[in-house]
């Protein structure tokens, strides 16, 4: 029988934060290599890896590092809240520090160990001025013309968040696809449904942009905190459960902090011809 070859290729890293997963390209020191077509290829649950979003961590001047983010159909994200958790996790381990500055597309970043050993990320103020993109009532981002009556708000990234009586009640693959481009949102949205369950606590689940359905999303569960209290319905400080486990969101004045669990699942090498192909 033919001996196992010791690995080559690219390493790279899977982890996963309460269940939204992402493979880790460490690119410190070297070019990146991340394109439109390696990330979707990579993406591909059967013919890849699989994730939800793919981050590449690129070396950084006046920070620790510098995050990219991809979703798995190749397309950009500004903002990833629970990749930004996972690359903080491993970079302070590397380090053997408890906090990590990093630069993002939305500027630079900060994230911390608790001694619970959760980690949390200030994912910076919530933008209420819609970055930009022409609405048709940019002066009430709150109540969004579009029936459900959702809100807007970005984090880097844009989410439209609709609460309602029963989130597990929501066709989410329907409605999701559907709002997602919808054409308030030139380009594209990621789509919340959240439920009161409690003071100060809230189901949520999540279509996101460029990729789906997935079991949790930290930059949504904050705009989703964010639009809870703006319309008086909960406090700065909120619990979101998550279908992949549970989030904690606490909206101070420097930002939006938000706290959850990270997993690192396995590492691997990416063949150097998936690589070639892929380029
Ligand atoms: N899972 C992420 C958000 C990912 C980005 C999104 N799909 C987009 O295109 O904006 C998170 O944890 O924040």
């Amino acid at each position: 029988m033919r001996q196992m070859q010791p690995p080559q290729g690219l390493p790279f890293i899977k982890m996963h934060g309460a269940g939204n997963d992402f493979v880790i390209l460490d690119s410190r020191g070297r070019q990146p290599v991340t394109t439109p077509a390696l990330a979707a290829a990579l993406g591909d649950r059967h013919r890849g890896v699989g994730f939800d979003q793919l981050a590449e961590i690129r070396d950084a001047e006046g920070a620790d590092f510098t995050l990219d983010f991809w979703n798995n159909d190749g397309s950009r994200a500004g903002a990833c809240g629970n990749a930004s958790r996972c690359v903080a996790d491993l970079v302070m381990a590397g380090l053997g520090r408890d906090s990590v500055r990093f630069g993002t597309a939305r500027g630079t970043l900060a994230a911390t160990r608790r001694a619970d050993g959760l980690v949390s990320v200030n994912m910076g103020a919530p933008i209420l001025d819609w970055d930009g993109v022409p609405l048709a009532e940019p002066s009430d981002l709150l109540h969004l013309p579009i029936p459900g009556d959702p809100a807007a708000v970005g984090m880097g990234n844009p989410h439209c968040v609709f609460f309602v009586d029963d989130a597990e009640a929501i066709d989410l693959a329907r409605e999701g696809a559907k709002i997602e481009h919808h054409p308030l949102f030139p380009r594209a949205t990621n789509v919340e449904y959240a439920s009161l369950t409690g003071p100060d606590r809230l189901r949520m689940r999540v279509w996101e942009r460029g990729t789906g359905i997935t079991l949790a999303c930290g930059s949504g569960a904050c705009a989703t905190a964010v639009a809870a209290h703006l319309r008086g319905l909960a406090g700065r400080h909120v619990v979101l459960d998550l279908d992949g486990g549970t989030l904690e969101i606490d909206w101070r004045d420097d930002g939006v902090w938000m706290t959850g669990p990270t997993a690192r699942v396995f590492d691997g090498w990416l063949a150097p011809e998936f690589l070639a192909a892929h380029a």
